[in-house]
C-alpha cells in the first residue's frame, strides 16, 4: 500500500496535527487507503471548544450580509466542486457515484439556503396588555453547538448541522464517523477560506469515546445535535439533559411500506427497490419492511424476485453499478447476521442472500429480500441498515397500517395506492415524522423539516426553517415608554 497523505483537524483557524491518525479505506476496493486522518486527544477537543467559546461573541452578533457571503460562497465552492466531491464520496462510504454526486449537490443548496436565511431572520413586536409598554421576541444564537455525525451521508449530514449553526450565529465544533473523515475535512477546507473568522468553526476529528464523549460531557458546549445509533443518542440525551445542555437527535428507523391492492404494480415495485437497496439500505429512512395485502401480494412478491435480478451490485466508482459495498467490516457482518436471523425464524428468502463477487476485494453484498415473514420477527422489528429487506402480508389496509404503526420507531413511512381516501387516512394515522405517498421512503428535500416521532428522533427538527428551533434561544424583551 502506497504511503497515504495526512489530514489536520482544524482548530481556532490554524491546521493541528494528531497525535495519532487512522487510514480511510474504501470499501470498494480495500487496498486503496485515501488518506491518514489525524485524532483529536481530550486537549485538541477542549483546545476547539475554548476556541469556539472565544469567538462566539464577535461571531453572535456579527453583521447578516457577511455571514450570508461566506456561507454563500461555501455553497458555489461545494456545487462547483460536486464531482470530485462525489468521487471521494463514493470512495469513501461507497454510495454510488451518481447517488454521491446527488449528496454533495445537497450540501451545497444546503449552505445556499441558510445563507438566504441570514437575510430572512424575523421576530415579533407585539402590543402589551399593560399601556404604554410593547413587547418584542427575538431569536439569539444558542451558542457553542457539537455536531457529531455518522457515516452514511459524510457530506450532506454535517452541511445540515454546520450551514444553519453558523447562519443563526453559533460556533460550532465538528465530529465526524471516524470511518468516513474525508468528506467532512474537505468541507472543513473549504469553510477555512470562506472568510469565517478563528475559533467560528472546528473539526476534531477522531473517536466518538473521546472526542464525542468530550463534547457531550462539556459544560462549554451549549447543545448536541447528533446523527447516529440509538444506543449511541439515547445515552448522549441523558448527559445533556443531566447539565440543562439542549439536545438534538436523529437516530433509527424500522420504516414501512404499505402496497395496497390497487397500487401500480410497477411504480410500486420501483419504489420499494429504491427504498430498500440503493444507498445499500443504508439510509435512516429506508424501508426494510413492506407490508402488503393479500390481492397483490403475490403478484408483488415475484415482481421483485424478477426486478432484483437486474441490480447490479460492485464499485461504488464503476459506471452502472446500482448498489456499491456495504461501509465495513463491522456493519456486513450485522447484515449477515440478520440474514442468518431471517432464515432462523422462517422467513422465505426470495432473492439474495450472500456475498457478491466483484473485481476489487470489498464488503458487496447482494440485495435481500424475505417473504412470507411475521411482524413479531426480528427482521420486522430491529433496525438493520443494510440492503435486507422482508414483506408481510396482511388481509387490508387497516391491517396494513396497525402493523406499520406496530413499531418502536417512527422516522418516515410510505404508502404505494392509487386511493386518494387510503392516502389521507394514512398521512393522517401514520406515527411517523415524514409519510410518503408513491414515492420511495428515503430520499427527502434539502428545505423542509426532517425528522420522526417515537424512539427515532428527540428534540426539535432539522432542516429547512425549523432548524431554527434548535439553534436559537428565544428571548421576551418589554419596552415601556
Ligand atoms: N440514523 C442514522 O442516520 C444512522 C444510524 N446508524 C445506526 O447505528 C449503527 C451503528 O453505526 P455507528 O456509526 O457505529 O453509529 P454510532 O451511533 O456509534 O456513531 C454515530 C456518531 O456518534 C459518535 N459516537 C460514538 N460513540 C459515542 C459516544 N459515546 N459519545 C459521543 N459520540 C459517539 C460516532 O463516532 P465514531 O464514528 O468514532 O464511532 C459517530 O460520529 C448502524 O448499524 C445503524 O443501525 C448509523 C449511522 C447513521
Ligand atoms: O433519506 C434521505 O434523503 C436522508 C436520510 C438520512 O438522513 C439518513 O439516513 O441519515
Amino acid at each position: 500500500m502506497a504511503e497515504a497523505k495526512r489530514f489536520d483537524n482544524y482548530i481556532n483557524g490554524e491546521w493541528v496535527a494528531g497525535g495519532d491518525y487512522s487510514t480511510n479505506i474504501n470499501p470498494s476496493e480495500l487496498t486503496d487507503a485515501i488518506g491518514d486522518y489525524a485524532k483529536a486527544d481530550l486537549a485538541q477537543v477542549h483546545a476547539a471548544i475554548d476556541a469556539a467559546r472565544a469567538a462566539f461573541p464577535a461571531w453572535s452578533t456579527s453583521g447578516i450580509q457577511a455571514r450570508h457571503d461566506s456561507l454563500d460562497k461555501v455553497g458555489t465552492e461545494i456545487l462547483a466542486r460536486r464531482e470530485e466531491l462525489g468521487t471521494l464520496l463514493a470512495r469513501e462510504e461507497g454510495k454510488t457515484l451518481p447517488e454521491a454526486i446527488g449528496e454533495v449537490t445537497r450540501a451545497g443548496n444546503i449552505f445556499k439556503f441558510f445563507a438566504g436565511e441570514c437575510l430572512r431572520l424575523s421576530g415579533d413586536y407585539l402590543p402589551s396588555v399593560r399601556p404604554g409598554v410593547n413587547v418584542e421576541v427575538t431569536r439569539e444564537a444558542l451558542g457553542v453547538v457539537g455536531l457529531i455525525t455518522p457515516w452514511n451521508f459524510p457530506i450532506a449530514i454535517p452541511a445540515w448541522k454546520i450551514a444553519p449553526a453558523l447562519a443563526y450565529g453559533n460556533c460550532v465544533v465538528l465530529k465526524p464517523a471516524d470511518l468516513v473523515p474525508g468528506c467532512a475535512w474537505a468541507l472543513a477546507e473549504i469553510l477555512s477560506r470562506a472568510g469565517f473568522p478563528a475559533g467560528v468553526f472546528n473539526l476534531v476529528m477522531g473517536s466518538g469515546r473521546v472526542v464525542g464523549d468530550a463534547l457531550v460531557h462539556s459544560p462549554k458546549v451549549d447543545g448536541i445535535s447528533f446523527t447516529g445509533s440509538v444506543g449511541v443518542g439515547r445515552q448522549i440525551a441523558v448527559s445533556c439533559v443531566s447539565r440543562q445542555a439542549k439536545v438534538q437527535l436523529e437516530m433509527g428507523g424500522k420504516n414501512p411500506q404499505i402496497i395496497l391492492d390497487d397500487a401500480d404494480l410497477k411504480q410500486a415495485v420501483e419504489l420499494s427497490v429504491q427504498s430498500a437497496f440503493y444507498s445499500t439500505g443504508q439510509r435512516c429512512t429506508a424501508s426494510s419492511r413492506f407490508i402488503v395485502t393479500a390481492g397483490i401480494h403475490d403478484q408483488f412478491v415475484e415482481a421483485m424476485a424478477e426486478r432484483m435480478k437486474s441490480i447490479k451490485v460492485g464499485h461504488a466508482l464503476k459506471a452502472g453499478t446500482d448498489i456499491g459495498p456495504v461501509v465495513s467490516q463491522a456493519q456486513l457482518e450485522q447484515d449477515m447476521k440478520y440474514i442468518d436471523i431471517g432464515q432462523s425464524e422462517g422467513a422465505r428468502l426470495v432473492s439474495g442472500g450472500g456475498l457478491v463477487t466483484c473485481d476489487t476485494e470489498g464488503y458487496f453484498l447482494a440485495p435481500t429480500l424475505f417473504a412470507d415473514s411475521e411482524a413479531s420477527m426480528r427482521i420486522s422489528q430491529e433496525e438493520i441498515f443494510g440492503p435486507v429487506a422482508n414483506i408481510v402480508r396482511v388481509a387490508d389496509y387497516e391491517a396494513a397500517l396497525a402493523m406499520a404503526n406496530d413499531t418502536e420507531f417512527g422516522l418516515s413511512a410510505g404508502i404505494a395506492t392509487t386511493s386518494l381516501k387510503y392516502a389521507n387516512h394514512f398521512k393522517r394515522h401514520s406515527q411517523a415524522g415524514m409519510v410518503m405517498v408513491n414515492l420511495p421512503t428515503a430520499g427527502v428535500d434539502y428545505h423542509v423539516p426532517f425528522g420522526g416521532r417515537k424512539g427515532s428522533s428527540y428534540g426539535s427538527r432539522e432542516q429547512g426553517r425549523y432548524a431554527q428551533e434548535f439553534y436559537t434561544v428565544v428571548k421576551t424583551s418589554y419596552i415601556g415608554s
